[in-house]
């Protein structure tokens, strides 16, 4: 037992925490709830030396080799990538702490996983043997994280020594075959079995939300098939972080959810990996990678999937997380499948908001900004996708794979190793820890489950033979004027997702990835200076030599780089995506008409001319009481009306292009907001038009009375004076002496 073990916790019988700073416990097993694992001190600056020099097997520490490795130019042994970051990884039969090894249950470029036995029995014990600068943060983050997790869904810890020079923690041992040995050996589960299988896995993810926390590994070598119950392992996020020697890299990739490819981590990227685990259980195969194709699974896609069980995949694995359902409905989902008697509520599968806890997920984690009491173990967290991995980082650069895609969906699988060089040259071959095209291409295409492509006839299966098939054909090239205009696109199918004829049988749908700065020029965290670009040679000459790629501009902003897929996106879809952004602008000048329309209401502003007596809604007003059959008079308010109208109608079909587009429901904003100006221009037009009308009514009420006073009045004097002359007359008639 290490020194260090010695200072135990089990003078603490109280269950309180072990001393700050204190990383290590010897409790014996079965735990008690008394903490085992410390956090780490939090760390502004480098990692302190006396928790991170770890000793090498030659005696120097891990910061004196890997200077040794600098200063001399030469990696320390072995492949350049990995030889400076591993440390000893101990044999079986040595004894770690109270632990005596008794052999090795797996290992991943992280960590070796032993059998070992002790005072309490048997336990599974994980050594650290990456001594990558961040490994130990992580690995203590593991074993906290196991911690706080007790057993649910997950191993027990039991106990822990992390500041030993060979840091490690023991959990309890769970018996059973994972269940990639499990397909490997017996083929596809039973459906009952998978259903089993998610119902576990899925409470095991909720506990762990409610800890704030993603997975983020979900594949089948990390869960094992105990003889009661399916139990989630590996916590490491970080393992194989430095490093390549992970055996399931490729394995992992595999499982990713589409929104990891772009470093963007969603509460519900976990749900993407069971929904594919589940159909790798059922069918015994992945489905194609679909992450570049942007579409969801189609029951095409999928295999034999028992048909109760499809629905629960396909809407386990839409490619936009949102659409996902949430962990809950899955798992009343799974307990509606499992029962025989109830039926499948369709609902639950729908998409549906972001749930409070997943809303803390995505505030607290995602985001970075974890309460403090989070804080020491979510470096699980904080690095939602392994950066700095060789090989596997390549996969998050979606100009390098957008390019090795388009270049797969067209055939021309051979052509990817130029490619692939090209980027190297720009971005140093340091970020594919030294490895040949060759090797990474290979790589990648098992990573991404491409099925080799077939090339079409009469091209070299080079950079150059691509090139010369997308030019014969008139379709653009990035980084290569296009020869001939590009064919028009058919109605109904805007994407142009296309199949090569001669390609039928490579792994997916061409999904159009479409022309784009050549590999390279927008890498992550390119830093290598690059060479400019050079003009494509014609197909034919120099058949291996691959189009320069431009410099790659300096740690672009985000917004820039949101920005750049924006006008790149633009430029995919070429005439179309042209139409969708003038017409985007329409409603956008009908809303500032809307607005004119409403200052011209306020007293004074009357005297600028109305927006509706422009021909276009004038004659739209006409056309409109012509249809209708509207009395003449109408024409005026029609032209008014038409202004909304036309701005509904654009807006819709604005919102069709681009949902065609980007697969994504359109904006809607610029539609309600032409409404609501409208809504409001009518209003107060009627409230003014009625105070108009009233006071107008009522001045010519007034007008009727006082004109018709004056004439009482002058009919009144009218009258008497007739009736005076009349009586004067007569009076003056009788006076006469004649009469
Ligand atoms: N608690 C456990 N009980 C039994 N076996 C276990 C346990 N934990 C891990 N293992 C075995 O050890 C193997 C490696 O474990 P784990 O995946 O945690 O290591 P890792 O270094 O993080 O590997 P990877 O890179 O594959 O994720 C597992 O595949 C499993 O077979």
């Amino acid at each position: 037992m290490s020194d260090q073990t010695t200072r135990t916790t089990a003078a603490d019988p109280t269950g309180h925490p072990v001393q700050a700073g204190d990383h290590t416990a010897a409790v014996p097993p079965p735990p008690a709830p008394t903490r085992v694992v410390a956090p780490l001190p939090a760390r502004t600056g480098p990692p302190p030396t006396a928790a991170t020099e770890i000793v090498q097997p030659s005696g120097a520490t891990r910061g004196q080799a890997a200077r040794q490795a600098a200063t001399s130019g030469h990696p320390v042994a072995g492949h350049p990538a990995e030889q400076a970051t591993l440390q000893r990884i101990p044999a079986t039969g040595e004894t770690l702490g109270p632990y005596q090894l008794l052999g090795s249950l797996g290992h991943g470029g992280f960590a070796h996983v032993y059998r070992a036995t002790g005072q309490g029995g048997e336990v599974a014990l994980k050594v650290l043997t990456n001594a990558e600068h961040d490994s130990l943060d992580r690995f203590v983050g593991e074993a906290a994280l196991l911690e706080r997790l007790a057993g649910r869904g997950f191993p027990q810890l039991v106990t822990a020594d992390l500041r030993s020079p060979t840091p490690w923690f023991a959990m309890e041992l769970v018996p059973g075959p994972t269940l990639a040995q499990r397909v490997a050996a017996d083929g596809p589960l039973p459906s009952h079995e998978v259903l089993r299988v998610a119902d576990d896995v899925l409470d095991a993810l909720a506990v762990l939300q409610e800890e704030h926390f993603l997975h983020r590994d979900v594949k089948p070598a990390n869960i094992i098939a105990a003889p009661d119950r399916y139990v989630l392992i590996d916590l490491g996020i970080a393992k194989g972080h430095g490093t390549s020697t992970s055996t399931h890299a490729a394995g992992t990739i595999s499982y990713m959810a589409p929104e990891l490819f772009v470093r963007k981590p969603h509460a519900r990227s976990d749900v993407y990996s069971l929904g594919l685990l589940l159909i790798f259980l059922a069918t015994g195969v992945l489905p194609a990678d679909l992450n570049f194709a942007g579409r969801d699974l189609t029951a095409g896609d999928v295999g034999p999937v028992d048909q109760r069980l499809l629905p629960l995949v396909l809407a386990m694995t839409r490619h936009r997380p949102e659409d996902r359902p949430p962990l809950h409905n899955l798992s009343r989902t799974v307990a509606q499948l499992t029962s025989d008697t109830a039926g499948l509520d369709p609902t639950l599968l729908a998409a549906a908001d972001v749930t409070t806890v997943e809303r803390g997920l995505v505030t607290e984690v995602l985001t970075g900004a974890a309460p403090a009491a989070v804080a020491p173990t979510s470096v699980l967290a904080s690095n939602p996708v392994r950066q700095g991995e060789p090989v596997t980082n390549l996969v998050y650069d979606q100009q390098l794979m957008g390019r090795l895609h388009q270049l797969h969906g067209d055939g021309f699988d051979g052509a990817a190793e130029d490619v692939i060089s090209t980027y190297l040259s720009a971005v140093g071959p340091q970020r594919a820890g030294g490895r040949a095209p060759a090797e990474i291409k290979d790589y990648l295409w098992a990573a991404m489950r491409w099925a080799p492509a077939f090339k079409p006839e009469g091209y070299a299966d080079s950079y150059e033979g691509w090139v010369a098939y997308r030019q014969r054909r008139g379709l653009p090239v990035p980084g290569v004027p296009t020869a001939t205009p590009p064919p028009r696109r058919q109605a109904g199918d805007p994407t142009q997702r296309r199949t090569p004829a001669t390609n039928q049988q490579a792994t997916q749908v061409a999904p159009a990835f479409r022309p784009g700065p050549v590999p390279g020029t927008r890498p992550a965290q390119a830093t290598a200076p690059v060479p400019a670009q050079r003009p494509t040679a014609p197909a034919g000459t120099q058949p291996n030599a691959p189009v320069q790629p431009p410099v790659p501009p300096a740690g672009p902003t985000p917004r820039r780089e949101d920005r750049d897929v924006r006008d790149e996106k633009r430029r995919e879809s070429g005439g179309l995506g042209a139409v969708a952004t003038i017409l985007g602008w329409v409603p956008r000048i009908l809303l500032a008409l809307a607005v004119y329309q409403l200052v011209r209401l306020v007293p004074g502003f009357d005297v600028m001319p109305s927006a509706a007596g422009l021909p276009l809604f004038a004659a739209l007003g006409d056309l409109a009481v012509t249809l209708l059959n509207l009395d003449a008079v109408w024409a005026p308010r029609m032209a008014e009306l038409s202004i909304p109208l036309l701005g509904i109608v654009t807006s819709a079909v604005v919102n069709l292009f681009r949902a065609v587009r980007t697969r994504r429901g359109g904006r809607t904003w610029p539609f309600w907001l032409v409404v609501v100006v409208w809504v409001i221009v009518i209003a107060v037009q009627g409230v003014v038009g009625y105070a108009q009308q009233a006071t107008e009514n009522a001045r010519e009420s007034f007008e009727q009375q006082r004109e018709q006073i004056q004439d009482d009045l002058e009919q009144g004097v009218q009258d008497t004076t007739e009736d005076v002359r009349d009586s004067l007359w007569e009076s003056f008639e009788n006076a006469l002496p004649w009469n």
